[in-house]
C-alpha cells in the first residue's frame, strides 16, 4: 500500500500478497466499469490493501453517488490520496527551499557583517586598553570577548560557504528541472509542443483571451495513409516533420504550433484575427502544394501532398473542448469539401 499522500508511492507487500491483491481488484474494475490503467490500479489496489483511509472514503463517496471513475475524477484521487509528484509540486518545492536559502544567506551576512564590524572596532579600543592603566583582569576579558567575535565571524563566513554552495546546487536543480519540463512538454518527432503542452496552453489562453481575438488553426495531411502505404512509416515520419517546419516557418513568434497527435497538427494564435488566421494558413496550405518533396536515398518525387485546414476564432462561453470541436469540425468541412482547402467556422 502506499503511505498516504506522497511524492512516491511505496509499496512493500510480498508477491503472493500482491497476487491476492490482483484477484480482488480485477473484479472491482470490471464489475465498476473502471479501465484497467495503471492510475486505476492504483488507486484500487490502496483501496483493496486498505490502510490509506481516506481514499478509501473518497472512492466509497464516488460510489455511493454513483459517479464514474472517468479520467479525471481518477486522477484527482490519484493527486489527492496516493502520489502529488508533477513537474509542478517540484518546482514549487525547488522555488520555496531557494527562497529560504536565499533568506538564510542574508541573515548569515548579516551576522558576518556586525561580527566583522565589532571585531575592527574592539581592535582599536584594544590598542587604546594596551596602552590605558585598567587592570590586566579587565584587558583579558576584553582580548576573550574578541576572539569570541572573531570566531563568530569566521564561522558565520563558513556558513554563508556553504549557503553559497547550496544555492548554487538549487540554481543546477532548476536548470535540470526546466529541462525536464521542455522534454515533457515537447514532441519527439517533430520539436513542437506535444499534446499535454497542448491541452494547458489552451487553457491559458482561453483564459487571458477575450472573445474574437484568438483563434485555433487544425491542420491535418490529405491521404496520409496513402504516402505511409506507398512510402514507408519512416518518410511518413519526414513528412510530418516536414508540414511542422512549415507550420513554424509561417506561424508568428507569440503562436503556439503543436502536435495534436498522429498526422494532426495545431496552432493556438492569441491576439490574432481571424482573417489572419485564415491568411497564415493559406501560407502553409500554398507551401506545402508547392513544396516538391523527395525521399532522401533515391530522389524519388512523392508527388503533391497538401494540407486541409480548420481555423476557429474564440467565442464568447468557450471552453477548450468547444474550441477544439469548432477547430475540428472546420476541418472535416475542408476534408469534406475536396481536401487542399482552408474552412474557417
Ligand atoms: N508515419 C507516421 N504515420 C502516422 C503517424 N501518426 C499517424 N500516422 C498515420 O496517419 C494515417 C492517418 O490516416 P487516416 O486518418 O485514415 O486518414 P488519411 O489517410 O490521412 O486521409 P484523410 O485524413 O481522410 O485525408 C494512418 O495511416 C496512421 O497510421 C506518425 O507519427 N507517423
Amino acid at each position: 500500500m502506499s503511505k498516504g499522500t506522497t511524492y512516491i508511492p511505496f509499496y512493500d507487500f510480498s508477491p503472493s500478497l500482491n497476487a491476492g491483491y490482483l484477484k480482488q481488484i480485477l473484479p472491482l474494475l470490471v464489475s465498476h466499469n473502471v479501465a484497467a490503467n495503471p492510475i486505476n490500479y492504483a488507486i484500487w489496489y490502496d483501496y483493496v490493501a486498505g490502510g490509506n483511509p481516506a481514499l478509501t472514503k473518497a472512492v466509497n463517496l464516488l460510489l455511493e453517488e454513483h459517479k464514474s471513475f472517468d479520467c479525471d475524477n481518477s486522477v484527482e484521487l490519484y493527486r489527492s490520496h496516493i502520489c502529488n509528484a508533477s513537474l509542478e509540486s517540484f518546482e514549487h518545492i525547488n522555488k520555496q527551499l531557494h527562497k529560504a536559502i536565499e533568506q538564510a544567506t542574508s541573515a548569515i551576512n548579516d551576522t558576518y557583517n556586525k561580527a566583522e564590524e565589532t571585531n575592527d572596532s574592539f581592535q582599536k579600543k584594544s590598542v587604546i586598553l594596551e596602552n590605558s592603566t585598567i587592570s590586566d583582569g579587565l584587558k583579558i576579558i576584553f582580548q576573550e570577548i574578541i576572539q569570541e567575535t572573531k570566531s563568530l565571524a569566521m564561522t558565520s563566513q563558513a556558513m554563508q560557504a556553504k549557503l553559497t554552495e547550496a544555492n548554487h546546487e538549487m540554481e543546477q536543480l532548476r536548470t535540470e528541472l526546466a529541462e525536464v519540463r521542455q522534454i515533457a512538454t515537447t514532441d519527439g518527432l517533430t520539436g513542437l509542443l506535444n499534446r499535454r503542452a497542448f491541452d494547458m496552453t489552451l487553457v491559458e489562453i482561453i483564459d487571458q483571451s477575450q472573445p474574437d481575438t484568438a483563434c485555433l488553426t487544425m491542420l491535418d495531411i490529405d491521404h496520409f495513409k496513402r504516402v505511409n502505404d506507398t512510402y514507408g512509416h519512416t518518410v511518413g515520419d519526414n513528412v510530418i516533420k516536414y508540414v511542422a517546419s512549415l507550420m513554424r516557418k509561417h506561424a508568428e513568434d507569440h503562436h503556439h504550433v503543436a502536435r495534436y497527435g498522429g498526422e494532426e497538427l495545431a496552432i493556438i494564435m492569441p491576439n490574432t484575427s481571424q482573417e489572419k488566421a485564415i491568411q497564415i494558413s493559406e501560407n502553409i496550405r500554398n507551401a506545402m502544394e508547392a513544396s516538391r518533396l523527395q525521399r532522401k536515398n533515391d530522389n524519388q518525387s512523392l508527388g503533391t501532398i497538401t494540407l486541409s485546414i480548420g481555423v476557429a476564432r474564440l467565442q464568447v462561453g468557450d471552453n477548450p473542448e468547444s474550441f477544439i470541436v469548432r477547430a475540428d469540425n472546420a476541418l472535416y468541412k475542408a476534408k469534406q469539401s475536396g481536401r487542399n482547402r482552408v474552412i474557417h467556422s
